[in-house]
């Protein structure tokens, strides 16, 4: 235990018992890793071993060369000691290296993959409270410390157990305890340093790590928003906000390295006081004739590989601290639950009978005071289609997020035919759904990819077929590679109407039996978004469709159509019924009657 006072003590044992459990998480990796690390271990202390020959030999070589016995063949044996040692270090240097430090990069992999995975299995919610680059950080940074604390970290560790033991030992078995104690007097010093030392910089490292945090936080967001910066023309805001930031990260890093700057000249002072002792009293004991020649100088090589040895104690407390603190952030991500699963009891979604039912749904989202939906009930018989129309913020999409369980019912109920939302298993119900969302996300992969995104088998034709339905194909047959054309980063860049399309045929390669438009035409012209519909209209045939719009023309052909006010229905009825009844439907009626006309003029 490297502590001076006792408080102390107690203090390291409480954070090294706690820290250490942090590390549970891993218990079977360990497990099934366990030889890769025992072997990697062993071989490591042979190299240990065999550094210690070093000095041995050194020893024998300088008794000779004193005592003037030194031949030809003593040379050459003692040079074949050396490459000998030599390549045995190296030969079990290359074992180690491969069972250690490979078993910490499977631990890595490991890592990543269940980490990720469980991203993905974590509800919506989850990514409200969450920000992505704090995500990113974890993924990133964290495992990377949590693998340096398992390869590198542990075979500094067992090097810092081994050689300061084994060099202590040697140096007083094999030449002076007296000398060896004197020589020692300056290592508590040199660790109480560290400790401290080590302590300031795990704290400075952090902040530092913060701020970098930040930086990378405010470039993405700059990156994903220079479209809005260049509209509001913020760019020099921006730059400067961003120059302040980067201030912040550059004094951070500055205080670390001089703190760097201060620390390694005082462990050098320190260990070098270790070699003036040696140097003042063992060179003493070498004219008194109590010491050869050979002990001196086999002394002062374990002093090197003692002192080096403890210099690594910093390092290694540093890096298991480090590996502690992100396992501890990842072990948080690692226990929070989807606040949406399965129930013990889900059962599959079979093919609807008669309907979907929302019967008095009053929902809010976790992070809001106002409910989105308030006592909701709407029947959507079997094969049917619902129009949703209303304000900007009046709850339209909320019915979307409820139907594919995003978020969960608090009051009230959703049925599909008589089975509860919450007693239908979660996979069952969604791939039974083609939700086309307003942000129309793409990955920046090719076209035929992003349609056919969830499904295992499809062909170029299915593809094609799709994007007919969705007016999408004739642009495709525009672009250089066409349906192999990548969309995004480095490929070319969709229009928004594009990308709505991109998604309308990405659901309906689904072949889903509900199938939910939110506001997915409102980036095409009219003319297009008639073609659209006309050719929707053989696909939705049988389909349970709900289209969410703000235009009447999207949802006028619909057998039903909703209006939504401040969370509830004002207003149901077919196109015609609603426009007789002269309320809120009649009143968006004139007004895009209106703006069309204005438009054609
Ligand atoms: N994830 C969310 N967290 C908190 N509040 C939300 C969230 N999504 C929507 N809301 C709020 O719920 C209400 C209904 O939102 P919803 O998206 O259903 O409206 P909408 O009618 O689809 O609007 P728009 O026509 O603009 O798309 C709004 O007041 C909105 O601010």
């Amino acid at each position: 235990m490297l502590c001076i006072e006792y408080n102390e003590c107690i203090q390291l044992i409480d954070i090294e018992v706690k820290d250490m459990s942090n590390f549970k998480t891993l218990k079977q990796f360990f497990i099934k890793n366990k030889w890769s690390y025992l072997f990697g271990i062993f071989f490591l202390l042979l190299v240990d071993l065999l550094q210690l020959f070093i000095p041995e030999v050194l020893r024998s070589i300088t008794n000779k060369l004193q005592e003037n016995l030194l031949e030809g063949s003593d040379v050459l044996r003692y040079a074949l000691y050396i490459i000998l040692i030599g390549i045995g270090i190296a030969f079990f240097r290359f074992l180690w290296r491969m069972l250690i430090i490979g078993a910490s990069r499977e631990l890595e992999y490991h890592l990543r993959n269940k980490v990720f995975s469980h991203l993905l299995t974590l509800s919506t919610s989850y990514y409200q409270r969450h920000k992505t680059g704090d995500l990113m950080a974890h993924v990133t940074n964290d495992i990377h410390a949590i693998r340096m604390a398992f390869g590198p970290g542990i075979v500094a560790m067992t090097d810092a157990i081994f050689l300061n033991i084994a060099a202590i030992i040697m140096m007083a078995a094999t030449t002076d305890l007296q000398l060896t104690v004197l020589a020692l007097l300056p290592m508590p010093l040199l660790i109480l340093a560290m400790t401290r030392f080590g302590k300031l910089i795990h704290i400075r490292f952090r902040t530092a790590q913060e701020a970098f945090a930040n930086i990378t936080d405010k470039t993405q967001e700059n990156l994903t928003g220079v479209r809005v910066i260049k509209a509001y023309v913020q760019e020099e805001a921006e730059i400067q906000s961003f120059y302040k930031k980067n201030q912040e990260l550059f004094e951070r890093n500055m205080e670390l390295a001089k703190l760097f700057g201060f620390f390694h000249p005082l462990v050098h002072f320190l260990s070098s006081l270790s070699f003036v002792i040696a140097i003042w009293y063992g060179g003493g004991l070498v004219i008194d004739g109590n010491i050869s020649l050979g002990d001196f100088v086999a002394f002062t090589t374990y002093l090197g590989l003692l002192v080096s040895s403890i210099s690594a104690i910093g390092w290694v407390i540093n890096i298991m601290q480090r590996g502690s603190a992100s396992m501890e952030r990842i072990n948080l991500i690692l226990k929070e639950e989807a606040e949406i699963k399965d129930s013990s009891f889900a059962k599959e979604l079979e093919d609807i009978k008669e309907a979907i039912v929302f019967d008095s749904v009053t929902f809010t989202y976790p992070t809001s005071q106002y409910p989105a939906l308030k006592n909701f009930s709407l029947k959507i018989p079997k094969g049917s289609s619902v129009g949703v129309i209303g304000r900007t913020g009046s709850g339209k999409t909320t019915i979307a997020h409820l139907l594919l369980r995003l978020y969960e019912l608090s009051e009230g109920n959703i049925y599909f035919d008589d089975m509860p939302i919450k007693e239908i298993s979660l996979k069952s119900l969604r791939e039974k759904i083609g939700f086309v969302d307003q942000d129309s996300f793409l990955f920046s992969t090719t076209i035929a990819e992003n349609i056919g995104f969830g499904i295992d088998n499809y062909s170029i034709e299915d593809i094609r077929h799709v994007s007919k339905i969705a007016g999408l194909h004739e642009d495709i047959l525009d672009f250089p590679k066409q349906y192999e054309t990548l969309v995004g980063e480095k490929g070319i860049t969709l229009s928004g109407g594009q990308r709505q399309r991109t998604s309308i045929a990405r659901a309906l390669i689904k072949n889903p039996d509900i199938l939910i438009l939110d506001d997915c035409l409102s980036a095409v012209d009219t003319n297009t978004e008639e073609k659209i519909l006309e050719a929707l209209k053989t696909e939705t045939q049988n389909r349970t469709t709900i289209i969410i719009a703000h235009r009447i023309s999207t949802l006028k052909h619909c057998n039903k159509i909703i209006v939504l006010d401040n969370a509830t229905i004002i207003e149901e009825g077919t196109h015609q019924e609603l426009l007789e009844n002269k309320g809120l439907y009649y009143d968006f009626y004139e007004k895009q009657l209106l703006e069309e006309k204005i438009n054609m003029e």
